[in-house]
């Protein structure tokens, strides 16, 4: 507070101080999340930087843990004895020690009580255990003391790679990089790889190591630099060229940062495994070097498929989604000699006769031919005015790249093997002169599936992690599907349903990149159509399959009974036999009828037994036995179940109403165009829509 009388003082900050100060809106709340977050920007950096090159991504990620005297040793920092321990947060008297330890004795005790009583695994000692774990160590004294977590991330690609005079801006100077066009990318905000120096420099202050090189460049470039917050600049430690003998190309980047590695673990190995569903083109080597190698963790993202999606491609503004500074910033920089010129040049979907036809709609003295420079104030608000309320064709979507289907089916059976999934790409739709398109897949069993709906979204092929509640794909998901509509268990069946937007504009909430608000009507509704696709995909699956478990139920029923029921009948027959054959009288009938036997009960009941198919005799003789009867039956339930199932499948296929097509098999060449994929439990049958 200012003093008394006093004004307050008039500060200026720099972006670069605005965001060390504000770093929970960009992802990097506390150090277990600052930990994850930079992995994930490193991680995005490197795919953007290897997909625009169209080469398969090979991407490697460590994370070394640094002990603090290792790190003190880097910072030559001397080691420190304490002379005074009663000073230090983590002192603790004998007799605070001794309660502290009765405590958590009793605590284990309770614990111990609640396996006996309920069993180990069960819901109680679960519940127990979870609490026990999560004040561990906390009422231990220093437990708040920032402890040992220090780590080394460094992050490689075969991407891109940066030329060598822009690279101290593109990572030490927050607000700067290569992505703001009209572009479907990961990054965006020229921040992420900033604000993972700003919190290296905020915890360690160790700078950024990087080294980088170019496709087919001689050298390679070794850069050690930081970031002068005050003044958002970068600032360089060590800058040199160095031969690059075996034309790598690509990118390393290493930061030491403060993090916690415990609490953080399962969400980062979850972001790969995602990233690696959305992205099985790319290969991921992650390594966890703990001090002690025991902790260490090596996991290998293999890539599954040579198919990468076309790269995006950089498009123009739609007149529709441009503000009134973004009109004036492209009059200034335009290089159009005309208005008309102009219109047809910065603006997606605007041709020459719908250019002049814009012109003549300003009036008031404005010309075609005038220049763009020329345009007053007043001008310039109209034909931002206009650009808003004349009709444009909407974007077209050809400049965005979905995962595809096949990708994004292939990445959810490799990762969860799920019984029965079904995939959709929707339209291209528009939101605020944005192309976007929604893709989804919905995914019934699997491995490590919880019962339930399993919501994994994805914004421009990058996993979402956090702030899921509010996501429009898990509202729509878990509140705008009628799932059992679609013969789905909500609550007991293992759902996973994965949901990918891409477009040149995702309306994120916060520079996180975390999740994208429920507000935007467009996209609730193409998630919810692109969901709702799948799930009738799969409802007719389902159908087949419950009707398929029912058949085999029936059949199971029927063949339970054959046995009983077979010595049942035998053992009729065999008195009716055993009657006939004792005087009962024929009827005296000729011909087919001379078959039909009436006998009379021997036991005098009025039994009349006509014997149909001439069986009796076939019994007394022992050509017919019990066995005889059980395979007949066998074989009948056996025949009406064929029958039934062949039955269901013309029904089924009729009523589908499936148009046929004729089947060949074929060769495989490059000039195929795929079409969807059948899967079977031994092979996956590709079909084939055309040609190049
Ligand atoms: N591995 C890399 N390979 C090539 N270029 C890179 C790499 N990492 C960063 N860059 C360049 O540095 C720029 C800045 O990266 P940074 O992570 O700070 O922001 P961004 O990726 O553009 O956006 P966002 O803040 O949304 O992540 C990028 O735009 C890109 O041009």
């Amino acid at each position: 507070m200012a003093p008394k009388g006093k004004a307050d003082a008039l500060v200026q900050k720099s972006p670069a101080e605005f965001f060390a100060e504000n770093k929970n809106i960009a992802g990097f709340d506390n150090p277990g999340k600052c930990l994850y977050t930079t992995i994930r920007e490193l991680v995005e950096n490197a795919l953007d930087a290897a997909e625009s090159i169209g080469e398969l991504p090979a991407i490697e990620i460590t994370i070394e843990e640094v002990s603090k005297a290792r790190l003190n040793r880097i910072r030559g920092v001397e080691h420190h004895d304490r002379l005074d321990e009663q000073l230090y947060q983590d002192f603790e008297t004998e007799e605070a020690k001794k309660k502290r330890l009765a405590k958590e004795a009793r605590e284990q005790e309770k614990l111990k009580k609640l396996i006996e009583k309920h069993g180990e695994g069960s819901k109680e000692a679960e519940a127990k255990r979870k609490e026990l774990a999560a004040v561990a160590g906390a009422a231990k004294p220093g437990a708040n003391m920032r402890g040992n977590l220090f780590y080394k991330v460094t992050v490689k690609d075969n991407g891109a790679g940066m030329p060598h005079k822009d690279i101290p801006n593109m990572l030490g100077r927050v607000l700067s990089g290569t992505k703001y066009g009209v572009k479907q990318t990961r990054g965006k905000f020229g921040l992420g790889a900033k604000m993972a120096l700003i919190w290296s420099k905020m915890t360690t202050g160790l700078p950024f190591e990087i080294s980088s090189a170019t496709p087919r460049a001689a050298l390679r470039s070794h850069y050690r630099l930081d970031i002068d917050i005050h003044k958002n600049e970068p600032s360089i430690h060590l800058e040199e060229q160095l031969p690059n003998p075996d034309g790598w190309h690509g990118s390393s980047l290493s930061l030491t940062i403060e993090g916690n590695w415990s609490t953080y673990r399962s969400y980062i190995l979850r972001y790969l495994r995602q990233i690696a569903v959305i992205t099985p083109y790319a290969q991921f080597m992650f390594a966890y070097k703990a001090e002690d190698d025991k902790n260490s963790v090596r996991i290998g993202f293999r890539r599954r498929t040579d198919v990468m999606p076309d790269p995006p491609a950089l498009t123009k503004h739609h007149p529709s989604s441009v503000d009134l500074e973004l009109v004036k910033r492209l009059l200034r920089a335009t290089t159009a000699k005309t208005l008309a010129a102009f219109l047809q040049k910065e603006f997606d979907r605007v041709d020459k006769s719908l250019a002049a036809r814009v012109v003549d709609e300003m009036q008031a003295g404005v010309e075609g031919d005038m220049s763009p420079r020329d345009l007053d104030e007043k001008q310039i608000v109209r034909l931002h005015q206009l650009l808003h309320e004349i009709r444009f064709s909407d974007p077209t979507g050809k400049h965005l790249s979905p995962a595809g289907e096949y990708n994004l089916r292939l990445g959810v059976m490799k990762e969860l093997g799920p019984d029965l999934i079904a995939t959709h790409q929707g339209d291209v739709r528009v939101f605020e002169g944005h192309a976007f398109i929604v893709e989804a897949a919905v995914s019934v069993g699997g491995k490590n599936v919880k019962p339930g709906i399993n919501v994994h979204r994805y914004a421009n092929r990058i996993p979402l992690l956090f702030e899921g509640g509010s996501d429009v794909i898990t509202k729509t998901a878990l509140r705008r599907i009628n799932w059992s509509a679609y013969k789905i268990n909500q609550a007991t069946d293992k759902v996973g349903v994965f949901v990918s937007i891409v477009s040149t504009k995702i309306p994120f909430k916060g520079a996180g990149k975390e999740y994208i608000g429920d507000d935007v009507v467009e996209m609730v509704g193409a998630v919810k159509a692109a969901i709702q696709a799948c799930c009738l995909q799969l409802k007719s699956k389902i159908m087949r399959a419950i009707a398929a478990r029912e058949q085999k139920q029936r059949k199971k029923t029927l063949s339970k009974y054959i046995p009983d029921v077979a010595n049942a009948i035998y053992s009729v027959l065999e008195r009716m036999a055993g009657a006939a054959a004792g005087g009962g009288a024929g009827d005296g009938e000729a011909g087919p009828a001379a078959k039909r036997r009436r006998t009379e009960d021997p036991g005098g009941g009025g039994l009349l037994v006509r014997d149909e198919f001439g069986l009796l005799p076939a019994v007394a003789a022992k050509e017919v036995t019990a066995a005889t009867l059980a395979s007949r039956l066998s074989e009948y339930v056996e025949r009406i179940d064929t029958d039934m199932a062949l039955e269901y499948q013309v029904q089924q296929g009729l009523a589908a109403g499936e148009a046929k097509a004729p089947l060949y098999l074929m060769p495989l060449s490059g000039r195929h165009v795929h079409g969807p994929e059948v899967h079977t439990t031994t092979c996956v049958v590709k079909l084939l829509t055309g040609y190049t």
